[in-house]
């Protein structure tokens, strides 16, 4: 990996996973495009990030599950320099409980984000990311992905569709400088369970947590290295082996019982 002082565009860059992967991109030399939907929150990550690591550090607040927002972040980005060596698409969220029960609005905006925006910001910045000598696509899925998980039936088919998209534009690249990966962390200790409402599960998720800061660490280092799925963690690669080879109904069942309420 050499930044070169390029810049890396990442999406939920003030917290969890999203903030680690900036941070630790900044501190490798990269210049760092910076998006959530709180200001204040970018304001003071980009001021650090520029301190600390001596960096350019931009920022823009954008609520990224309302339609128009990827194309004003794209344009945004492309705005901003013409050396985009990085796009991680990170931002996303999760909601707990049975698919009849959540509020329709709300699980159609979970897919705005979580599909809809990685599709877009992709498709948009492609032709810059192109120009570059080597370049790179982190989506972030979830060992969700690899399963169907009742109880977080949305959040998880919209994880399979990022693994399932991001295997397939990793394909139709290979012969150009873009290298696609799609990082399928585990539970891992961020804002992503109370935001989900899964709080009832906090003992549990104490349990199996790895660090925002590993994840991130484990999620570079394999970006460069080119490869297709990251899973960060021993125990998540096992749990993503055995959704693998076991029976689907057996392993709905054991992930029912895992996030039951
Ligand atoms: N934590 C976990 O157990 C796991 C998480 N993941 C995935 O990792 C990714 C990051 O989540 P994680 O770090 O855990 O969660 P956090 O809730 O800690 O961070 C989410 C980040 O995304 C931003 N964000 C949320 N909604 C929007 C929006 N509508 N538009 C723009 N930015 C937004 C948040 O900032 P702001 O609120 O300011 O907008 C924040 O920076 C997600 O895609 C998640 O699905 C995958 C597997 C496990
Ligand atoms: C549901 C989880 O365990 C995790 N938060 C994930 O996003 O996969």
């Amino acid at each position: 990996m050499d930044s070169l002082k390029t810049y890396a565009l990442v999406t939920g860059a003030t917290s969890g996973i999203g903030k680690e992967l900036a941070t630790q991109l900044a501190a490798k030399g990269y210049n760092v495009l910076l998006v959530s939907r709180s200001a204040d929150k970018l304001e003071l990550l980009s001021r650090d990030l520029v301190e600390q690591y001596g960096v350019d550090a931009k920022h823009l607040a954008a609520d990224l599950s309302i339609a128009s927002s990827a194309q004003t972040v794209a344009d945004w980005c492309a705005a901003s320099t013409s050396s985009l060596s990085i796009l991680i698409n990170n931002a996303g969220y999760g909601l707990w409980g049975d698919f009849a029960e959540l509020e329709l609005p709300a699980q159609l905006n979970m897919l705005q984000l979580n599909i809809n925006a990685v599709v877009e910001l992709s498709h948009r910045l492609l032709p810059l990311l192109k120009q570059q000598k080597q370049a790179y696509i982190l989506n972030v899925a979830s060992t969700a992905a690899y399963q169907a998980v009742p109880t977080l039936a949305l959040y998880s088919a919209s994880k399979v569709f990022v693994l399932s998209y991001s295997r397939a534009l990793r394909y139709e690249l290979k012969d150009t400088p873009v290298s696609v990966s799609c990082l399928c962390p585990g539970p891992t200790a961020t804002g992503f369970a109370d935001r989900a409402g899964m709080s009832a599960l906090a003992e549990l998720a104490d349990k199996f947590n790895m660090q925002p800061d590993e994840v991130a660490a484990s999620g570079l280092k394999d970006m460069f290295d080119k490869k297709a799925e990251i899973i960060p963690g021993l125990l998540n690669k096992l749990s993503a082996a055995g959704a693998r080879h076991l029976p689907k109904a057996l392993i709905e069942k054991i992930s029912a019982g895992l996030y039951d309420r």
